[in-house]
């Protein structure tokens, strides 16, 4: 038996949801400048389920489903509501009000086709419900409900603040979700797949990629980007601070990738759309910040930023508190996710490799009292 360690370079699957290739993101052969320059997230939210690009009814058709099933049962929300809110994290909270939303779905456990693109909408609907909702409970505010004529995006930001978004906020989030959406084979999306394809059901899934997500290797390293700027402080601070950490072998977290060595494709966006808000809300050091940083640890490791650097002075930018940088990850996320779940349950086979042993051999049991 041969192992590599950590599955690098691994192929498990065939998928055709998404692709890297030669650096090249796309989803469903579509670039992801593309979309990104483009499309709405619900747009990409058809394309990641059906594998092709909505007509105008079938946008409408989405939107509406999308707006129709965003509303949470009251028993999600009165549990959110006895949680350790001050000690709570969102994206634990998260974790578990997913999996407690399986719980007032009577289909949870329907297999059928149908059954399963109903669960898909009510996922993708609700998840933002539940983030949103979180966050005001926190606050000491009622949740806001959901606005059916407001757009997947805009309803996230009013949902969050209780007003209705500008249109500069509106499409930078947007795009962000977009950029957010599928990526390959990557660890929580591995961990959907693993899950389902024992024939357990959706809820379980995407739980199980949540919880993969909230790691600080994966998706919550957008969180600790914004933590170190802080204790950053200063532009002028950025030199000393980085040389440190890398003489420390810290790691800098929004650097590196598994798959991506020549750089990530939607950093460029996420930079460009850093120094754009940056710009319009005055707070110019996280942008010059983040691009000193970019600077140092390019030159110093050839390492690159990566999806979550720039995200952090984005999401920042739009007021949004920082604990919840990962959970909107996965708002954008839980669509790859679904999308690999439905291919995974199209030709399913259980997932389960093999462990090279390494232990001790030949051991020889000693009664407890020979101890
Ligand atoms: C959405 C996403 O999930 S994108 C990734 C988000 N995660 C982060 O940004 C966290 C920081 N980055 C990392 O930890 C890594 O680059 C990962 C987890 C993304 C990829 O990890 P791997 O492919 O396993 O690379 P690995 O961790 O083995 O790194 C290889 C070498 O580069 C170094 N390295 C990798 N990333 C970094 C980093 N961000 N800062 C400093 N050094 C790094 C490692 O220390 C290691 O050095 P060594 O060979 O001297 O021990
Ligand atoms: O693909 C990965 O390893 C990490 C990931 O989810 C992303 O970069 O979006």
């Amino acid at each position: 038996m041969s192992t590599t360690r950590g599955l690098e370079g691994v192929v498990a699957t065939t998928s055709s949801v998404s692709s890297i290739i030669d650096g090249v993101l796309t989803y469903h052969g579509f670039n992801i400048d593309d979309l990104a320059d483009h499309a709405s997230f619900e747009e990409v939210i058809f394309l990641l389920w059906n594998g092709r690009l909505p007509n105008e009814a079938e946008l409408n058709q989405l939107t509406e489903d999308l707006a129709s099933y965003a509303e949470v049962p009251q028993g999600v929300i009165d549990q959110m509501k006895m949680y350790d809110i001050e000690k709570v994290h969102p994206m634990a909270a998260l974790r578990t009000a997913i999996s407690n939303l399986g719980l007032y779905d009577s289909e949870a456990d329907d297999q059928s086709e149908e059954a399963n693109k109903r669960k898909a909408l009510k996922l993708q609907a609700q998840v933002q419900t539940i983030v949103t909702a979180f966050s005001r409970i926190r606050e000491g505010k009622e949740p806001v409900a959901p606005r059916k004529d407001l757009g997947f995006a805009a309803n996230f930001l009013y949902m969050l603040n209780g007003e209705e978004p500008d249109d500069i906020s509106v499409n930078a989030f947007n795009k962000a979700l977009v950029l957010h959406a599928d990526h390959e084979l990557n660890a929580s999306t591995f961990t959907a797949r693993v899950c389902v394809a024992t024939l357990s059901d959706m809820y379980s899934g995407v739980t199980a990629a949540i919880g993969a997500l909230k790691g600080p290797l994966h998706g919550g390293a957008n969180e600790r980007v914004m933590a170190m700027l802080m204790e950053i402080g200063e532009v002028d601070n950025v030199e000393p601070y980085i040389t440190n950490a890398l003489n420390n072998k810290v790691k800098i977290m929004g650097f590196g990738h598994r798959v991506y060595k020549d750089g990530d494709p939607r950093a460029k966006h996420l930079r460009e759309m850093s120094k754009q808000l940056t710009s319009i809300t005055g707070e110019t050091k996280w942008y010059e910040m983040s691009i000193k940083i970019d600077d140092i640890v390019t030159r110093e490791k050839g390492l690159l930023p990566n999806v979550d650097f720039y995200s952090a002075s984005v999401y920042h930018s739009l007021g949004i508190k920082h604990d919840l940088f990962t959970p909107i990850f996965a708002i954008s996320r839980m669509s790859g996710w679904i999308a690999h779940i439905l291919e995974q349950f199209s030709n399913n086979r259980l997932i389960r490799p093999r462990a090279e042993y390494i232990g001790p051999d030949k051991q020889v049991y000693v009664p407890m009292d020979q101890r």
